[in-house]
C-alpha cells in the first residue's frame, strides 16, 4: 500500500442544535486503503462524509483532501470524488442515459464518452434493455446499480461507498465486493460505510469505528481481533459499544406488541 495521503482529518468536530456528533477526529487514510467505517446509528457517519464531501461547512477542525484543504480549494477536487449516498434519489421521470449523462457532465466528462462507457457497464450488470427506460420502471436494485454507475463512471480516486450493497442481489453482491478490491489494488481509495458486519469484515483492510463521537477502534480485523478478544466483526462491535442486551430488548418489544404489561 502507497503512502500517499488521500486525506487528512485534524480534531474534526461538529455538533447539531448543541448536540455533539463529532468530538474532535483525527485521521489519516492513505491511497490504495478499502476503510470499513461503522457505528452505531447516529454516530456520524455520513456527517464525515458530508462534511469531506463539501456539503456541510459548520465544521471545526481541518479537512484536507489531496493534500489541500477544503476549506480553500473550492469544488475541482469533487471531480475526484465518486459518491454512493445512504438515501440516494435519482430523478425518477429521466432515463438512465438522461441521468448519467448529467451527472457525468457535471464532472466534466465528455458526452460520447459518457454513453461508450454507460453501455458497457449497462451490460456488466444486466441491464442492457435500460438505457432508454425510465428510472420510475427500475425495481430497487436497477436503481442502485445505476447509483454506483454513476459514483464511478468519471473514474474517481476516493470513493464513499454509503451500504453499497442495498437491494442488490447476491450476484451483484459478489460482483461489487471484487471490483472494490480490484479498484483499491489500482490506488483508489475507498470509505465503506455499512452496518453489514461480515462484509465489512472481509473486504476492509481498516476499519474505523466510530462511537459517541470518537474514533474507538482503529486498524485491520486482525488487530482489532487480537485487542478485543472477539471473534467477529458484529461481537467487536457489539463489545466496543457495550451492547449486551440483545435478548432482553426483542423480547420487550415482543412483549410490548402483545400488550403485555411492562415489568421495565
Ligand atoms: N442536518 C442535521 N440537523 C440536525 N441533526 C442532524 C443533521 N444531520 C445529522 N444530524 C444528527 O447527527 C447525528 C449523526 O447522524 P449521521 O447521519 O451522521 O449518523 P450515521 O452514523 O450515518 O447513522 P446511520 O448509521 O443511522 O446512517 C444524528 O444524531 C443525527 O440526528
Amino acid at each position: 500500500m502507497s503512502q500517499e495521503k488521500v486525506l487528512q482529518i485534524t480534531d474534526l468536530s461538529i455538533s447539531f442544535t448543541g448536540k455533539v456528533v463529532l468530538d474532535k477526529i483525527n485521521l489519516e487514510v492513505y491511497r490504495g486503503q478499502i476503510i470499513g467505517y461503522i457505528g452505531p446509528n447516529g454516530a456520524g457517519k455520513s456527517t464525515t462524509v458530508k462534511i469531506i464531501l463539501g456539503l456541510l461547512d459548520r465544521y471545526r477542525g481541518k479537512v484536507e483532501v489531496f493534500g489541500e484543504d477544503i476549506r480553500n480549494k473550492g469544488n475541482a477536487y469533487k471531480k475526484r470524488i465518486g459518491y454512493v449516498p445512504e438515501n440516494g434519489e435519482i430523478y425518477d421521470d429521466l432515463t438512465a442515459f438522461e441521468y448519467i449523462s448529467f451527472t457525468g457532465q457535471m464532472y466534466g466528462m465528455e458526452p460520447e464518452d459518457i454513453k461508450n462507457k454507460l453501455i458497457r457497464l449497462l451490460e456488466k450488470f444486466d441491464m442492457a434493455e435500460s438505457l432508454h427506460k425510465r428510472v420510475s420502471t427500475f425495481s430497487k436494485g436497477m436503481k442502485q446499480k445505476l447509483l454506483i454507475i454513476s459514483s464511478l463512471i468519471h473514474d474517481p480516486d476516493l470513493i464513499f461507498f454509503d451500504e453499497p450493497l442495498s437491494g442488490l442481489d447476491a450476484n451483484s453482491v459478489m460482483i461489487i465486493k471484487e471490483m472494490m478490491t480490484i479498484l483499491a489494488a489500482e490506488g483508489k481509495t475507498i470509505f465503506y460505510s455499512s452496518h453489514i458486519m461480515d462484509v465489512v469484515e472481509k473486504i476492509s483492510n481498516r476499519i474505523i469505528l466510530l462511537a459517541d463521537g470518537n474514533v474507538v477502534a482503529d486498524g485491520t480485523f486482525d488487530q482489532l481481533k487480537e485487542k478485543n478478544k472477539e471473534g467477529t466483526l458484529e461481537q467487536i462491535f457489539n463489545q466496543l459499544t457495550g451492547f449486551d442486551q440483545h435478548e432482553q430488548i426483542a423480547a420487550d418489544i415482543v412483549a410490548a406488541l402483545h400488550g403485555d404489561e411492562s415489568n421495565e
